[in-house]
Formats: C-alpha cells, sequence, structure tokens
C-alpha cells in the first residue's frame, strides 16, 4: 500500500550529529570533484572534447566537474532515441511507472547530505538551502508518483442504456526538458520526472551552471530502472542547441523554467508549426518574479522583520520568489526598517563549503555584475540604508542590501534582480499598499503581514500573484501544500507540485461504445 503523502522533513542543523553528518559528505563530495560527465542517449554515455566547466561560485578556483556538450545531431539522435522508448514506456502501467519514481526517492533519501554537498559546491548554496533543494526534489518524486496513481484510473463519465463511456488520460509524446540553476536538483528533478511518470520521454538539457547535479539525477534514474531513452540527457551550451531543441518538429512539449527573455522566447517559437509537424506544442513557461511583502499599520512587526529578511537574504535573494519589494504602512515604517536592519546585520556570509554560513555566493560573474549594477541603480534612485558592498576575490559574494524610500515605479521596484537587494516604500493605507503589490508585469509570491482580517480577506482577491501568504514570508513553497506557479509575466501558472501538474504532459481520452 502506497502511504498518504508527506513531505520530507527538514535537517536540523543545530543538532551536533547533524552538522558532523553533513561536514563528512562535504568531504567525501569534494573528493569527487573535477571529474568528467557525459552525454546520455539511448543510456549510452557519450564523451565529446567540448565541455561545460563547473566551477564553485564560492571559489572562483575550485573545479566541481566538466559535463561534455551535445550538439544539434547530439539533439537528433535524442530525440529518435526517445522516440523509439516512447513505444513500449508509454504502455507501462501508472502503477509500475509510480514505483520507480518511489524508487529514486528512496535512493536520494539515503544519501541525501551527500546530494546536498553537491549542490553546496556548485551552486554555492547554503546547507538549509542545499538541504531544501533536496527535500523537494524528493517531495516531487513522492508526490508525482502519487498523482499518476490517482489519474491512472481516469474520472468516471455517465453512461446511457446499451452505452459505456470512459475518460481516461494518455502521454503525448516525447517533450524538452529546461530548468534553471537555482533549484538546481528540485526543479530538475520535478519538472523530468512529472512528464517522466506521465508516460513521455525527454530530453533533458540542464542549465550550463549547474550541469554535475542535473546528472546526479541521471545516475539515480538508472539506478531505479528507468528504460534506456526515456530520460536522455543533453548538457549543452543554449545558444547552440536552445533553439534547436524548442524548434525540433517531435518535440510534444516544453516543460521550461527560467527567465521572462528566455520563457517569452520558447513560447512565441513553439508556438510556430513547422513542416511534417501534426500537433501543437504545449509550453510550460514558468518565469520570474518581482515579489512584494505588505505589513500593515496592526501587524505583528517582529514576524514583518523576520519574514522580510528571511524572504529577501535566503539563498542570497536568487529565487523567483525572494522579496524585494517591502511595502509598508506609513505608521509602522521606521520600526519595521529598524528591526530589519538589526536582523540583517546578524547574517553570515561565506563559503558554504567551509562552514554553515546564512549566505554564500552568487553563481556567477555574470549575476555578480547585474547585481552590482542594481546596487549603483537603487544608490540613485533612493537610500541605501545598509550593505552594498560586494568581493568577487574569490569568490562571488553580494552582502544583503537594504534601500529606504524608493518610488513604486523606480527600476530597483520594476525589475527582477535576483540578488539580496530588497527596496522599502511607505505607504498611506492598504489600497495604496494593494496598488503598490500590483503594479508590475509579475505576479508570482507576495504577503501581506497583517492582524485586519477585512484586509486579508481583499489581498485573496485583489492581490495579483499566484502564491500570496498571509503572516508569513513569500518564499519556501512546498511540494503537495503550496503548488507553485506565476500570474502575468511569471508564466502560465502550472502548479508545479500541485494536483493539476501531470495533466499538462497528458492527454485526455474519451471511448464511448454502444453495445
Ligand atoms: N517561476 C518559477 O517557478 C521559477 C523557478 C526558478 C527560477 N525561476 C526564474 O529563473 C530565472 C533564473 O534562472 P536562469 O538564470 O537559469 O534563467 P535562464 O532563462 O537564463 O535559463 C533557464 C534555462 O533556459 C536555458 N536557455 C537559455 N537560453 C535558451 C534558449 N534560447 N532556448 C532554450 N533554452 C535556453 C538555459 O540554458 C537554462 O537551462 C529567474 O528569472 C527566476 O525568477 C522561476
Ligand atoms: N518554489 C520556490 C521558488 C522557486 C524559484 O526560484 C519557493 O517557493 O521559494
Amino acid at each position: 500500500m502506497v502511504l498518504p503523502f508527506k513531505h520530507e522533513p527538514f535537517t536540523d542543523f543545530k543538532v551536533d550529529s547533524n552538522r558532523r553528518d553533513f561536514e563528512k559528505a562535504l568531504a567525501l563530495v569534494e573528493g569527487k570533484l573535477g571529474e568528467d560527465y557525459p552525454i546520455v542517449i539511448n543510456g549510452e554515455k557519450i564523451f565529446t572534447d567540448d565541455k561545460l566547466i563547473s566551477m564553485n561560485p564560492a571559489d572562483k578556483e575550485q573545479l566541481i566537474g566538466k559535463v561534455s556538450k551535445a550538439t544539434k545531431q547530439h539533439v537528433d539522435q535524442a530525440m529518435d532515441a526517445a522516440l523509439e522508448a516512447f513505444k513500449a514506456w508509454r504502455k507501462w502501467t501508472a502503477a509500475e511507472r509510480a514505483d520507480l519514481l518511489f524508487r529514486a526517492a528512496a535512493i536520494i533519501r539515503r544519501r541525501k547530505h551527500e546530494f546536498s554537498a553537491w549542490l553546496v559546491y556548485e551552486a554555492g548554496k547554503p546547507w538549509d538551502q542545499a538541504d531544501g533543494d533536496i527535500a523537494e526534489g524528493i517531495d516531487f518524486l513522492e508526490y508525482y508518483g502519487r498523482q499518476m496513481l490517482e489519474l491512472g484510473h481516469g474520472k468516471v463519465l455517465n453512461d446511457r442504456a446499451n452505452e459505456h463511456n470512459a475518460y481516461f488520460y494518455q502521454p503525448m509524446g516525447p517533450g524538452v526538458v529546461i530548468p534553471p540553476w537555482n533549484f538546481a536538483f528540485a526543479i530538475v528533478c520535478g519538472t523530468t520526472i512529472a512528464p517522466v511518470v506521465a508516460g513521455n520521454p525527454v530530453l533533458l538539457k540542464p542549465s550550463e551552471n549547474t550541469p554535475v547535479i542535473a546528472y546526479k539525477l541521471m545516475e539515480v534514474l538508472e539506478e531505479a530502472g528507468l528504460p534506456k531513452g526515456v530520460v536522455n540527457f543533453v548538457p549543452g551550451d543554449p545558444e547552440e542547441i536552445g533553439d534547436y531543441l524548442v524548434d525540433h518538429k517531435e518535440t510534444r512539449f516544453i516543460n521550461f523554467t527560467g527567465s521572462r527573455a528566455t520563457g517569452t522566447r520558447i513560447y512565441e517559437r513553439a508556438a510556430k508549426v513547422k513542416e511534417g509537424q501534426q500537433f501543437l506544442k504545449r509550453v510550460i513557461a514558468e518565469m520570474g518574479g518581482k515579489d512584494t511583502i505588505i505589513v500593515d499599520n496592526d501587524a505583528d512587526l517582529d514576524l514583518a522583520a523576520e519574514s522580510i529578511v528571511h524572504s529577501s537574504f535566503g539563498f542570497s535573494g536568487q529565487k523567483c520568489s525572494a522579496c524585494s519589494r517591502a511595502v509598508i504602512h506609513q505608521d509602522v515604517y521606521e520600526e519595521v526598517l529598524e528591526k530589519v536592519v538589526s536582523l540583517t546585520k546578524q547574517l553570515t556570509v561565506g563559503n558554504p563549503a567551509s562552514s554553515n554560513v546564512y549566505m554564500g555566493a552568487v553563481v556567477n560573474q555574470k549575476q555578480f555584475a547585474k547585481i552590482r549594477n542594481y546596487i549603483e541603480i537603487g544608490k540613485e534612485e533612493a537610500v541605501l540604508v545598509h550593505g552594498g558592498e560586494t568581493d568577487d576575490t574569490t569568490g562571488y559574494f553580494v552582502y544583503p542590501t537594504i534601500f529606504k524610500d524608493i518610488d513604486p515605479k523606480a527600476r530597483l521596484m520594476q525589475e527582477e534582480i535576483f540578488g539580496p537587494v530588497v527596496a522599502f516604500t511607505k505607504a498611506a493605507n492598504f489600497d495604496e499598499m494593494l496598488e503598490i503589490a500590483n503594479n508590475t508585469e509579475y505576479g508570482l509570491t507576495g504577503a501581506v503581514i497583517s492582524n485586519n482580517r477585512e484586509h486579508l480577506n481583499r489581498a485573496r482577491y485583489d492581490f495579483h500573484v499566484g502564491n500570496l501568504y498571509f503572516n508569513r514570508g513569500c518564499t519556501a513553497a512546498i511540494v503537495g501544500y503550496q503548488p507553485f506557479g506565476g500570474f502575468k509575466l511569471s508564466g502560465t501558472d502550472s502548479k508545479a507540485g500541485g494536483p493539476d501538474y501531470l495533466q499538462h504532459f497528458l492527454e485526455a481520452k474519451v471511448v464511448s461504445e454502444t453495445f
């Protein structure tokens, strides 16, 4: 019997033995750094001379691994393998496919710290963030397995005399999975195994920033018994193979998570029907955010400050859900700001491979330069009250940064920064707070800290985001508890980790028999 879904518990790093176990895992992974990783097509491991070079963002000299780059020819071979694998994979029962996911979850759970340690080295994740990322990957496997078991029964229809009607779901065919680097295990895992458990083979193109941890998922799936050709691993340069994967006439769907610029490009290209293509491509595009926390005048101000700090600076603000806008009632503005600055002063920044710091480095030189540029823009647009320092001598470190008194229409309040930068603005009443919260083209997450029931009820319907939180921060959605996906230009609102997610990768079929 399959037990009811419960999310994977997080590791408590205040416990000595947990810290020691994590340090052992870091040492184990350190001993494996610098290896070569292949492309995987139809189960065959292919090494090429041209490599993606993955480095530790907190230590620019430390090589994490070298991953062979796929070319357009590899994409064609991978698509052929996926089409061939589809013939058998589509006939596996829902229960057989779900079991495979449950086995994969068990393999990862047994080596959880080791997987987290890879994230520490390759994505620069602090320990708790790495642990949460791996836990979320396990959750996706456990949750989507159970969802497929339910969907495997189809839905009940009405019958008339001498008539039987059946409604069931079937897979579509091969698709392409294009994840980002910031949840380098969880999102890679979730966006890959959802279409797969639904019966579709995929071509997985990991982010060029974090290809090694993505390869670790391939190892797990192989160990769990996934047939050859069902997941084909095609790491590569997005400029070389990105459009090619999307445009391919056999690509049935694109499961994308990443920036608005890439997502809208994919959406547009996928709409074009190619010669010989006999279907419309489905696009799932989960994109960026510009997320706001509202603090009302009757709110618990300590809770407000903690929520802002954790949501803005957790994983250095490199989450689509991160708070980058704090909209505060004028009566409590100064007090909340003071509390936020005071909590922020206690945050530690450093190399998470050396110690259990609150914030590590940001992912690469490009992102470091982009955030530094926004800090300069902020100095023009607002008043810097804390932070603003950056240091790229050994790794890409950006210190937590707070601006105040910003115009709600300023660039810092409108554009996704994806770094540890939060801007404060003051509002006279709740109407104005909601108006500011809604004044961007994004609609991903938001939070309201308030004890006013009428205000909370209004926000429920008038704060236009896919994931709205009351009296907590705006990050850290949990699979099966807070399905995740955004409105407006934050995406197609697919609600990853939710009850409707697998339908994106299934066709519903009706068979009506008269007898
Ligand atoms: N809404 C969500 O659920 C969610 C979750 C995580 C991250 N994000 C967003 O992701 C972004 C950060 O991730 P990123 O920097 O990896 O984003 P990105 O758009 O640069 O890259 C995402 C993926 O797209 C690939 N890619 C780039 N150009 C491509 C092309 N022309 N064709 C096909 N694929 C291409 C990349 O190689 C990568 O695998 C942020 O905007 C963040 O808000 C959103
Ligand atoms: N699902 C994550 C965000 C994913 C994007 O980066 C959260 O809820 O914080």
